[in-house]
């Protein structure tokens, strides 16, 4: 059997100035699976997402992408292996052209000529952003460029997608097409998000975090048909939205 796509393991982590921000995290998330990773502000969320490309050393514990530990000797391919798409697509998008960006990351882990031209391709293609690939990143709209963000990621093969709050500033159509999107792409997904509509949407599992710690695991659909326990997790669904029954 081939390795989960994320395994996280007894992680607890402080930072420098002595806050304790995670205790003894256990995720593991297969092949194929998308996961909302959900909980109040705070809760620990972004500092467990910066463990699984590098950016934070785990304090304690252990933490694998496709059974490759992350460890500073791994960190070239764990950074290929886990794609971030960011909140903001401007922190993601700095090239003079559509395709020069989506190019950008492959050509940096070694991929060139017909190659690479068909990996732009192909990311563009997934993102329904073929058309638009000789443009400036610049000039597209906020839910394009989310997409073209999402492309550059695409294309350098990633093991898990991490997505950072995708449907903030989409309206209600760019939401609906990202959504679509993510639902073709048949990959691993962890998807951060204040926006439980929309992970249940996508999800069919969540993972909340509070004060550090995983307090609940399971099915989308039971944890936020659950009033009293949203209600202890500062978690809220928009005001007369229901579950809609399984
Ligand atoms: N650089 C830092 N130094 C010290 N403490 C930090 C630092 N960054 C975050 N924290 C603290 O760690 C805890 C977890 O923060 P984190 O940003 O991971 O939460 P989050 O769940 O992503 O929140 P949000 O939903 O607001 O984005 C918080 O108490 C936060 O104040």
């Amino acid at each position: 059997m081939s390795a989960p796509s994320l395994e996280v393991t007894g992680l607890a982590y402080a930072y420098p100035d002595g806050h304790q921000a995670l205790y003894g995290v256990d995720l593991r998330i297969s092949r194929g699976e998308r996961v909302a990773l959900l909980g109040p502000n705070g809760a620990g969320k972004t500092t467990l997402v910066l463990h699984l490309n590098g950016v934070h050393r785990a304090g304690a514990g252990h933490v694998a992408v496709g059974g490759l530990p992350v460890e500073k000797r791994n960190l070239q391919e764990i950074r290929r292996r886990v794609g971030v798409v960011f909140q903001d697509p401007d922190d993601q998008l700095f090239m003079p052209t559509v395709a020069d960006d989506v190019a950008f990351g492959p050509a940096n882990f070694g991929v060139t000529g017909p190659a690479l031209d068909s990996r732009v391709r192909g990311a563009l293609d997934a993102v329904g952003m073929a058309e638009h690939a000789d443009r400036s990143p610049m000039h597209l709209s906020g839910g394009q460029r989310r997409r073209v963000a999402l492309a550059t990621v695409l294309a350098c093969d990633p093991e898990i997608l991490v997505l950072d709050e995708p449907s903030s500033n989409l309206d209600p159509v760019a939401r609906r097409e990202l959504a679509e999107v993510l639902v073709g792409l048949d990959r691993t997904m962890l998807m951060v998000t204040h926006d439980l509509p929309y992970a249940l949407q996508l999800c069919d599992r969540a993972v909340v975090l509070d004060a550090g710690v995983v307090v609940a695991d399971g099915p989308i659909r039971e944890l936020l048909a659950d009033d009293e326990f949203l209600r202890r997790h500062r978690l809220e669904l928009p005001f007369g939205f229901r579950v809609p029954d399984a």
